[in-house]
């Protein structure tokens, strides 16, 4: 992904949130209550909170697949209502904790779904696609088994190949929902590295995660959510504190500093 196939800079946040509260039909209680918040174009931010905290309802909204019941959600300034579901494809784009692959297709035909949002609805792949999706391939290691069948991957092979094709759609903004889940620890540095090598690209990373560390490692900001509001956010140095995980995960715990790095004792 090249920054020069964006347009420059944006005066505005990548992201920004207006008193945003989300309740699925039929439930008793908001998942997300009056959340406001921005994201600067080019950071690699993290969302933190525990399981059920509505991380991924959060990242839905983002996307425009769910509407909040109530405030106001802007990409570059736009609102998102008023994005066409095309362009909305070519901005922003999900890396998702899991989905279900259809048996019959190859490493390099599913990362060529990637590109859908710049074909037209019949269209096949262009050279150009192919390219870019072997790219996305090599980017996260399977460039070799771009011809395996998806269905004979392991599940973290599986989350690479799911990182490929959101590299492939080329977005402005990167969600990843818990993209760690099944990595092991030098896939975890890749993604790391990754999530960094994309900033210097332009490219604006949001993940969730419940791995403080991993969060550490990787973004520079942290949005730190409980009990559906917004706790804190800021500098990760400045927001992975002991008070506020503590009050994250409900549970005595300690945040002490080795390497430069925070380490969560529990
Ligand atoms: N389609 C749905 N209909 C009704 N309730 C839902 C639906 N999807 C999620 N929820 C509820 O909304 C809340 C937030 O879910 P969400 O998946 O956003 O949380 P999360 O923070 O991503 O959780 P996890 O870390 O476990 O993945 C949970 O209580 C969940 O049960």
């Amino acid at each position: 992904m090249k920054s020069s196939d964006h347009p420059g800079v944006s005066p505005h946040p990548a992201v920004s949130l207006k008193d945003v509260s989300f309740r699925y039909p039929r439930a008793a209680e908001e998942v997300l209550q009056d959340i406001t918040l921005s994201v600067t174009e080019g950071t690699i931010t993290a969302i933190l909170g525990p399981n059920g905290v509505g991380k991924t309802t959060l990242l839905n909204i983002l996307l425009g697949w769910l509407l909040p019941e109530k405030g106001e959600v802007s990409l570059f300034g736009r609102r998102s209502r008023a994005i066409s579901r095309r362009e909305m494809g070519q901005t922003i784009s999900l890396v998702p904790q899991d989905e279900h692959v259809p048996f019959e297709y190859t490493l390099l035909d599913y990362v060529l779904l990637g590109r859908a949002p710049y074909l037209s609805p019949l269209q096949t792949p262009r050279p150009a696609d192919a390219r870019i999706a072997r790219e996305a391939l090599e980017r996260v290691g399977l460039a070799a088994r771009r011809n395996h069948p998806v269905a004979n991957t392991s599940g973290g092979e599986k989350q690479l190949a799911l990182v490929a094709r959101s590299l492939a759609q080329e977005p402005r903004i990167l969600l990843m929902d818990e993209p760690t889940a099944h990595l092991d620890l030098r896939n975890k540095r890749r993604t790391a590295d990754l999530v960094k090598a994309l900033q210097t690209e332009g490219v604006t990373v949001i993940f969730t995660t419940h791995d403080p560390e991993f969060a550490a490692a990787a973004a520079d900001r942290l949005i730190l959510l409980q009990g559906g509001r917004l706790l804190d956010e800021g500098p990760v140095d400045q927001v992975m504190t002991t008070e506020n995980l503590g009050r994250v995960f409900s549970l005595d715990l300690v945040v002490h500093h080795f390497a430069g790095r925070p380490v969560v004792v529990w």
